[in-house]
């Protein structure tokens, strides 16, 4: 089963034929294309949350992008010709390899019923490089197992046995605060050309520039600065994983030309774009309500009426007021472009559109109306879907699941919540309710909704699986979290939490699951905390 959306493995074979084709013949254009193909393939790496190979891919468009300037570098000379080369066979044996779930895999959770299917996936590596018995990496290493990754432990220049990159490998100077000495630089060096793909994060960094630049050129990804503590070196390796549906941009093209369709769709899906095109202004609301773009491409001029109007209609509509829209015209004169954008438009591009800025200018663009809807529906403390959204999704869970299908709702609550707050202030208070975030994220499926639905409290819910399935699982989460240490100014707290759980078909709608699991939360604080209580209510009950 690959883990990788078809996308990106379809670009990646365009990427090797492209390299292929330039490779036989030397044409000025089909490096070009090879380029492009090269950064709809990064594009779509960086969406899957893999920075590892986002990097790679960097690295060599970088150096693909020297030989830009001038059709006579071509073909370009065969020492440059194999080193690209070489980072491509990296880059693709890379790929290749993840075709298989690993690296964007999740923990394998058995149950009492046994383990649940596929989609519960492998652990993820992190190897932690310091001295023997250097406190931290204990720690560090004791933390990432309790959020479902595979910590291994290695000295400075051992090299680890297993061939297969580690998700991300961290670095715990012997003596903190002071630049790594040669042979620690060395050491990265040699982990670096093992594992290209891999997240480098070094930890204790001072903040004088001489140290970042050297740790940089060896092949550090991040340098933590002296001061950090374990626990915010384990937020940046969770952020790294954190997997936010990176679904593919989408554009709507509002364009009569049927050459001009066939260009921009050409243009936009080599750099892992998806669109859909419509030549009658009319449809734009039947096809956006569907299609649900992110941007828009507005042609000026069309039979039926102007891109400007068009554009004043869709404000009118309140779930579009926001949707980017950028024109595209041959138009050149200023006055009417400052018309168009006074009413409504985002930015104006003239025709001929060259495909590098108007991949570009839309992927800005809907990066940043993304970010917009990402902020409004996510709780800033945890990422998690906040309490709004959290009920939409129920909705929407149980719209896929009906009419046969299998969902489960639990509500989870820290116990006694207000004492940590009292005893270690605030701060720690929010540390702890991150680590249930952290946990529960770590823990269940990227189809499973896992929401903040108010202070220290949660909801969780999973498709596909029965009561009995849920409750083994969520179990598991309760037994590790009562496990947890948590740091404070003094030590550690350990921390407990209680769970309700409903499900379908006990009860129908998503207002009676999360009352019903609600309703079985405060039984479980009732009847002493630390536990998880099923509402089995009255069948078929509302
Ligand atoms: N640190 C922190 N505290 C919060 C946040 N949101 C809510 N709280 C606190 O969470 C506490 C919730 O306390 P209670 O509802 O009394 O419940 P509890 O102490 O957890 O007791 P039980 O639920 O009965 O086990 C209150 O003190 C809130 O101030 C937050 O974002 N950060």
């Amino acid at each position: 089963m690959s883990s990788f959306p078809n996308s990106i493995v379809a670009l990646a074979a365009t990427l090797e034929r492209g390299w292929q084709s330039y490779r036989s013949s030397g044409e000025f254009d089909l490096f070009v294309e090879f380029t492009l193909s090269l950064n709809g393939l990064t594009e779509q790496l960086h969406r899957q949350h893999l920075p590892g190979l986002v990097r790679a891919c960097q690295e060599l468009e970088n150096t693909a992008l020297t030989f830009f300037a001038d059709r006579e570098m071509h073909p370009i000379p065969l020492d440059q010709a194999v080193a690209i080369e070489r980072k491509l066979q990296i880059i693709l044996g890379e790929l290749r390899r993840h075709e298989t779930p690993a690296i964007l895999a999740r923990r394998t959770l058995d149950t009492a019923e046994g383990q649940i299917g596929d989609c519960w996936n492998q652990p993820r590596r992190v190897l932690i490089v310091s001295r023997e018995n250097h406190p931290w990496s204990a720690s560090l290493a004791e933390q990432l197992g309790f959020f479902g990754f595979t910590p291994e432990e290695a000295r400075w220049g051992e090299q680890p046995a297993n061939d297969e990159p580690p998700l991300a490998i961290t670095f715990i100077p012997d003596v903190e605060g002071r630049a790594y000495p040669p042979a620690a630089i060395s050491a990265i060096i040699a982990l670096r050309t093992r594992f290209p793909t891999s997240y480098f994060y070094c930890l204790s960094v001072p903040s004088n520039l001489q140290s970042i630049v050297l740790l940089q050129r060896a092949g550090a990804d991040a340098c933590v600065p002296v001061g950090n503590k374990v626990s915010d070196v384990l937020s940046r390796i969770l952020d790294l994983v954190e997997m936010h549906e990176q679904e593919m941009h989408r554009v709507l093209i509002v364009e009569d030309s049927a050459t001009a369709i066939a260009h921009i769709r050409r243009s936009l899906s080599q750099h892992g774009i998806d669109s859909k095109a419509i030549n009658d202004p009319r449809l734009l609301f039947e096809v956006a309500n569907e299609y649900r773009p992110d941007a828009i491409l507005m042609d000026m001029y069309m039979p039926f009426c102007t891109g400007v109007e068009v554009t004043s209609a869709l404000r009118q509509i309140p779930e579009y007021q926001a949707l980017p829209v950028i024109y595209l015209s041959s138009e050149n004169d200023i006055v009417q472009q400052v018309e168009a954008l006074r009413l409504g438009g985002d930015q104006f591009l003239t025709k001929p559109v060259n495909p590098i800025i108007l991949a570009s200018v839309v992927k800005t663009k809907i990066e940043r109306y993304r970010e917009m809807l990402y902020s409004g529906q996510h709780d800033s403390l945890t990422g998690l879907f906040n309490h709004s959204t959290s009920k939409v999704q129920v909705e929407r869970l149980l719209h896929a699941a009906q009419p046969d299908g299998q969902l489960v709702v639990a509500m989870i609550d820290i116990d006694r919540f207000k004492t940590i707050n009292d005893n270690y202030g605030h701060p720690v208070g929010d540390q702890v309710i991150r680590s249930v975030a952290w946990l529960l994220r770590g823990r269940l499926r990227s189809t499973d909704l896992v929401g903040r639905y108010g202070g220290e409290e949660f909801i969780i819910a999973l498709p596909g699986i029965d009561p009995a399935q849920a409750i083994g699982l969520i179990e598991q989460i309760r037994e590790d979290f009562s496990q947890l240490p948590h740091a404070h100014a003094h030590g550690t707290l350990r921390a407990t939490l209680s769970c309700g759980v409903a499900a379908l078909p006990d009860y129908l709608t998503a207002s009676s699951l999360i009352a019903a699991a609600d309703d079985a939360l405060l039984e479980a604080k009732r009847t002493g905390r630390n536990r998880v209580v099923l509402n089995r209510g009255n069948p078929q009950g509302q």
